[in-house]
């Protein structure tokens, strides 16, 4: 591609709600390539600085600054909720539904729709109500769907929660498919063992604040004891 959207440059990023600080001052540069996991506790801020980065959340001060302009950032990246929402259709129109709206022709969508279920494990449910599916299935019908356009960014918020260690290994084995075709992942988990086999870099969030950010071997030499307790499992006070 030629206009390349990174690095990201998080600029003193501050969301505030009826006067409470959520998140911030924040300032990180998020660099083109891998897998960023933003971990820490309950209510630390994860989901707030995924969507303010993603463009969905409203900023109180600070910039988050693309290298692209933003209509090519907008078209070019995905965000895929912790509750996916689902068009109450078939597999075959949720996997459809983001390529009609960029004009995809017919055959080329079908094509594309046929090897995304063939590529999830779904052939067999290409033509049954999505809402039907399992909480696995549809977390990789959301996945792929968000993936079906090929974005260079990817963010996800929590894609295994309340998942098995069967259908969580598969995501993994999308997300990984994903980074080896140069997709950019920026995702959040709870999981300190997806957290290990994943990440490229960290960042880690306390109390709205980056607290300790770096890459993947700081997790297993934290520097901070927080970081060492949020991975041990331990209540961080
Ligand atoms: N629109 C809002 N108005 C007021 N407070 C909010 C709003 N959105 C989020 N919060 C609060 O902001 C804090 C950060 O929420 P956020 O969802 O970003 O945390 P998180 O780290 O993703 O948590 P979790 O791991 O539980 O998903 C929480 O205390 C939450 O209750």
């Amino acid at each position: 591609m030629v206009d390349n959207l990174f690095p990201l440059e998080v600029t003193d990023l501050t969301i505030k709600r009826r006067g409470k600080t959520l998140l911030g001052p924040v300032n990180h540069t998020f660099e083109g390539t891998g897998l960023t996991m933003v971990i820490g506790p309950n209510g630390a801020g994860k989901t707030t600085l995924l969507k303010a980065l993603h463009g969905i959340e409203r900023i109180s001060s600070g910039d988050v600054t693309w290298s692209a302009a933003d209509a090519i950032v907008r078209a070019r990246q995905a965000y895929v909720f912790q509750t996916p929402t689902m068009l109450r259709r078939s597999v075959r129109d949720n996997l459809a539904y983001p390529l009609k709206l960029v004009g995809t022709p017919r055959a080329e969508i079908e094509a594309q729709c046929k090897a995304w279920a063939a590529h999830i494990g779904l052939t067999d449910a290409l033509d049954r109500p999505a809402p039907r599916l399992s909480g696995g299935e549809r977390q990789k019908l959301a996945l792929a769907r968000a993936l079906i356009r090929r974005p260079e960014v990817l963010f996800l918020d929590e894609p295994c929660a309340n998942l098995d260690g069967q259908a969580t290994s598969e995501i993994e084995a999308l997300l990984l498919n994903a980074l080896q075709q140069g997709t950019r992942i920026i995702m959040t988990s709870h999981n300190v063992g997806q957290i290990k086999r994943l990440a490229s870099d960290i960042v880690f969030l306390l109390y709205g604040q980056a607290h300790e950010v770096g890459d993947a071997e700081r997790l297993d030499q934290p520097e901070t004891p927080e970081l060492a307790a949020f991975l041990k499992g331990d209540i961080i006070r």
